[in-house]
């Protein structure tokens, strides 16, 4: 079988394009599939016993990654963890109202400041669904305070598609960025992912036609049964 793909910034918006106007898909119905498989990948790395408290914090940014990171937090709080959202740039869209609406009437915090360092101590777990394929560097200065959060916290980190402050193709940035414990990639792996080298590298994102995986040679590998994510890679 031939190795699986790690696509460009312009394939994935392209790919992206595709699964909306020639597949016809909504942007809702692929973002409720993508944040369950993160929330999945989640769990699966991290039992309750893991992480004190089983409280998450998900750090959700102003795009379709932060939509993601709705979704995701709505699935792990019905997986049973105790989930907070920090969401500083509500995005005006009846789309992300209504995700974050289903996460307040689902008793999920959502708050525009920053967690203080005492309300921060209680979170076991950080998800980074602040950007995803769509991310020019370098961060503007709104979210610099998070991403610094992020690169010096002891908690680890569950990134959705991109390690935020990643370049999707190149990776890192030279003065160093997050480190994720797990990367949970979906639709395709980016370039960025091949320079990762954290725990847990997952794929999700079960819901590419195959005639779309031919055309840009994705060479997905096979889920597991009915599984919605599945492992690539683990390092100790
Ligand atoms: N087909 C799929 O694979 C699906 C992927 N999904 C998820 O969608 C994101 C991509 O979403 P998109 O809305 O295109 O953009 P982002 O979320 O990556 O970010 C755009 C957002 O961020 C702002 N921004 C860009 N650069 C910067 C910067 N340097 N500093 C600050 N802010 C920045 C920009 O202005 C926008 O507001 C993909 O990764 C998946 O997670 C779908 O959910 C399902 C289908
Ligand atoms: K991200």
């Amino acid at each position: 079988m031939d190795a699986l793909k790690y696509v460009s910034q312009e394939e994935a918006i392209n790919i992206d394009l595709e699964l909306f106007n020639e597949y016809k898909y909504s942007v809702d119905q692929l973002m409720e599939l993508a944040g369950l498989s993160c929330a999945t990948a989640i769990a699966k790395c991290f039992s309750f016993e893991t992480i004190s408290n089983k409280a998450i914090l998900v750090c959700c940014g102003p795009g379709n990654n932060g939509g993601d990171g709705l979704v995701c937090a709505r699935h792990l709080k019905l997986f049973d963890y105790n989930v907070s959202v920090y969401y500083p740039k509500r995005t005006d869209k009846d789309l992300y109202k209504n995700l974050t609406h289903q996460c307040e009437v689902m008793d999920i915090p959502v708050v525009s400041d920053l967690p203080k360092n005492d309300a921060m101590n209680k979170f076991g777990l950080i998800v980074d669904a602040l950007f995803g394929f769509s991310f020019v560097p370098p961060v503007r200065a709104a979210f610099l305070p998070v991403i610094e959060l992020m690169k010096t916290t002891k908690l680890p980190i569950a990134s959705i598609d991109i390690p935020s402050g990643w370049d999707i193709e190149k990776g890192e940035p030279v003065e160093g960025g997050i480190k994720p414990e797990l990367l949970i990639s979906l639709t395709a792996p980016k370039l960025c992912a091949k320079l990762y080298s954290g725990k847990y590298h997952y794929l999700g994102g079960r819901f590419v036609p195959p005639k779309l995986e031919h055309k840009y040679g994705l060479c997905l590998p096979k889920y597991p049964g009915t599984e919605c994510c599945i492992l690539l890679s683990f390092n100790l």
